[in-house]
């Protein structure tokens, strides 16, 4: 680790992201001039309050030059802004076009370029990046013997055994590249991360370039002032990944195959498809002949699709029964073989490559039961038009004759992606009998508001609504009216918040007993 302003500013010169360094009312392409130039930098922050001797401070986002103030006395070393902060303080400023993208590249030398030590997986797409990201390091882990670390929206995991709560689904750049150099130190030789879309508008994986990127799907989600401002700006920052991957595997059944396959053709990316059939393929044409190079294939070994065969290069790797109920899943797992074979691993490894049938993901797919009351609870975390249209397919299938009155709990998001509130509704009004609308995360608005708009997406006169702002109270409401229905078969769906501990409001997070937790104490109190 051994980052000197010199060096920081040569590199910065290399991106073409320099615009000039000003030091003492002096401005030059160069810090050369500057004493101390050849020093290490002893610490990278983004944040005034970590500055400590010795620091370069990147001023990124909605930075005010006022935080500055007192950085000076604290050993300020230099700072790296888009504008000139000699206002605020001494220390010499290398002033670049993007903070952010400047940020990425310092950040990956001070670590010592730690990705260089690891085979890194990134994950895309709108739904199912969690899962398969579990999936895929489950698989990894069998094959390397507990070497892959995970970056995922639920945990962070930087030995391949520890979980840790995450804050976002990709971390910022400089954490993640600190949390990769952690990671090759405890031995990983594997990373598996998510990619959001987020992370590309943002910058946060600038520079880094994917062994292996994976894309998923793409389905209208995340459009917001905060977010992106048109679904072609989701997809647009999507597809970056294929352009900064080594190898991509892809979903042959995505929305959009034919213009990731022309991306990663004109990037001279090659290209691992896979696919999800409806039933076993033709003998004779052991691949979909859907794309150039379907390698990986999966379908349902049985009638209730509570297992699946799958087929990697021709070569049949037996039965799968997950853990995790759903095609979709099923489809997660198959995402997963075919990334992991793509990063390495042999076809017939056929015990690392079931390794996922073991995994279970926080707050996805959790099923409990009431056989009293005759009553099923799955909490999971679908909170847009797909996956709640996924959730409600598996339902559809597994009570397929049973007509059972479906109780949907959920809530949507507040300030940002906006139209899931309406596609919420309008996957699930008419193929469920009762919506308690609830709480969900926010920053400003107001959850009322938020209810209250989902409420007036509600076209079919057939389904019940109800309202109940407190998340635990419409819980406890949809299992009382199961309950108080005895002869009738229940499904109570809760979905939107999985595990998570907490509840944002006004952009903090509030304690929250979680979903799982309250439906099991709730049906223990039986
Ligand atoms: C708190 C907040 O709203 N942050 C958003 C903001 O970041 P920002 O860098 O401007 O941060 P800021 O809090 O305004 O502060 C500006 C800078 O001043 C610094 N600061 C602040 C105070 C101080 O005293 N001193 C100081 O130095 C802060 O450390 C920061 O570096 O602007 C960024 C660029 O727009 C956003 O990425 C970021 O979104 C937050 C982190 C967020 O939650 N974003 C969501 C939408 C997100 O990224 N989600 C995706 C998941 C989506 C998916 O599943 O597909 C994700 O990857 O997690
Ligand atoms: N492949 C898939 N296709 C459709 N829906 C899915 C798929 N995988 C998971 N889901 C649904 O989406 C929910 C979230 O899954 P997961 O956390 O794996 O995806 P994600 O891409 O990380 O989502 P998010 O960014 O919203 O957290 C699940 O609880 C399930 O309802
Ligand atoms: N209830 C959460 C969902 C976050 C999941 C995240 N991956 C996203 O879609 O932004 C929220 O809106 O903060």
């Amino acid at each position: 680790m051994s980052l000197t302003l010199n060096a920081a500013a040569a590199l910065l010169e290399r991106h073409h992201l320099l615009r000039e360094v000003i030091h003492d009312g002096r401005w030059s392409r160069s810090a050369a001039h500057v004493a101390g130039a050849d020093e290490p930098v002893r610490e990278l922050t983004y944040d005034t309050r970590r500055v400590g001797p010795g620091a370069m401070l990147v001023c990124k986002g909605r930075f005010r030059a006022e935080f500055l103030d007192g950085c000076d006395e604290r050993g300020l070393a230099a700072y790296v802004a888009e504008t000139d902060m000699s206002g605020h303080t001494r220390a010499p400023g290398l002033i670049v076009d993007d903070a952010r993208k400047a940020l990425s590249l310092l950040a990956a030398e001070f670590y010592g370029r730690p990705q260089d030590g690891l085979t890194v997986i990134g994950i895309t797409g709108t739904k199912g990046k969690t899962t398969t990201a579990y999936f895929t390091q489950a698989v990894l882990n069998a094959h390397s013997g507990d070497r892959c670390a995970l970056f995922s929206s639920v945990d962070n995991c930087l030995d391949g055994r520890t979980y840790v709560e995450s804050d976002l689904t990709t971390p910022e750049s400089l954490d993640a590249f600190r949390m990769m150099r952690e990671a090759v130190d405890n031995g990983m030789r594997y990373l598996v991360m998510e990619v959001s879309s987020q992370a590309y508008k943002v910058n946060r994986v600038y520079g880094l370039t994917f062994d292996v990127g994976a894309f998923l799907n793409i389905s209208p989600d995340h459009i917001s002032p905060i977010e992106h401002p048109t679904l072609e700006d989701y997809l647009r920052c999507k597809r970056l990944i294929v352009d900064n991957s080594r190898a991509l595997v892809l979903n042959a059944r995505t929305d959009h195959v034919d213009l990731l396959r022309e991306d990663a053709a004109a990037a001279g990316v090659p290209v691992t498809e896979f696919a999800l059939l409806g039933a076993a393929p033709d003998a004779a044409a052991p691949t979909t002949g859907e794309g150039p190079a379907t390698a990986a294939v999966a379908w349902p070994a049985d009638a209730t699709h509570d297992a699946y065969a799958m087929r990697l290069d021709g070569r049949d790797l037996g039965g799968y029964r997950l853990s995790l109920a759903g095609d979709f899943n099923y489809e997660n797992a198959l995402a997963a073989v075919a990334i992991a074979h793509a990063a390495g691993v042999p076809a017939d490894e056929a015990g690392a490559l079931h390794a996922m049938e073991a995994t279970r993901v926080s707050g996805r797919m959790e099923r409990y039961r009431d056989a009293a009351s005759d009553t099923d609870v799955i909490v999971d975390y679908a909170h847009n038009h797909t996956s709640v249209t996924a959730l409600l397919d598996f339902v559809d299938a597994r009570y397929a004759g049973r007509n059972p009155f479906i109780t949907l709990v959920a809530g949507s998001a507040g300030n940002k992606a906006f139209d899931r509130r309406q596609e919420i509704v309008e996957a699930a009004q008419d193929r469920i009998a009762r919506f308690v609308f609830t709480a969900e995360d926010t920053d400003t608005e107001p959850y009322e508001d938020i209810c209250r708009d989902m409420l007036s997406h509600v076209t079919n006169g057939n389904v019940a609504t109800d309202t109940i702002i407190d998340r635990v109270a419409a819980i406890t409401d949809a299992l009382e009216d199961a309950r108080a229905h005895p002869g009738r078969t229940d499904v109570v769906l809760v979905i939107g918040k999985g595990h998570e501990r907490w509840i944002k409001d006004r952009n903090r997070h509030v304690p929250y007993e979680g979903d799982d937790q309250v439906v099991e104490r709730l049906l223990a109190a039986r």
